[in-house]
């Protein structure tokens, strides 16, 4: 049900944000310690911007929320340059964060 979605959802971001211990990934990156991040980045995401669409029903399966921890991640490997630790996070983040969405979707076959 949408009820048991939100569940699933808000938990696997509980556990995605332990990944991000320097919460890089926690708020919405500004132009002030990101310069010229919003010219180079259309479709900004953030942790607490998915917990906002959780709370407001904007994902009403698990594909669509993948999808946009999967575009936050590749933002950060957008902007910052690959030998940068923001790039090694993101890139860390991404893989961590699809393994534990994954496990937990084989642990639900019913979500
Ligand atoms: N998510 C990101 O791409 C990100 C987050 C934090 C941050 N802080 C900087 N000084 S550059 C930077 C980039």
């Amino acid at each position: 049900s949408r009820a048991s979605l939100k569940m699933f959802l808000a938990n696997i971001l509980r556990l995605v944000q332990k990944h991000d211990p320097e919460g890089i990934f926690a708020e919405p990156v500004t132009d002030e310690i990101a310069p010229g991040y919003s010219t180079l980045i259309k479709y900004p995401m953030d942790l607490t911007t998915m917990a906002t669409k959780l709370s407001n029903h904007a994902y009403s399966s698990v594909d669509e929320f993948r999808s946009d921890f999967v575009l936050m991640c590749k933002n950060a490997m957008t902007y910052n340059a690959p030998e940068t630790v923001y790039f090694s996070f993101a890139k860390n983040m991404m893989e961590d964060g699809v393994k534990v969405i994954e496990r937990e979707v084989s642990l639900r076959p019913d979500i």
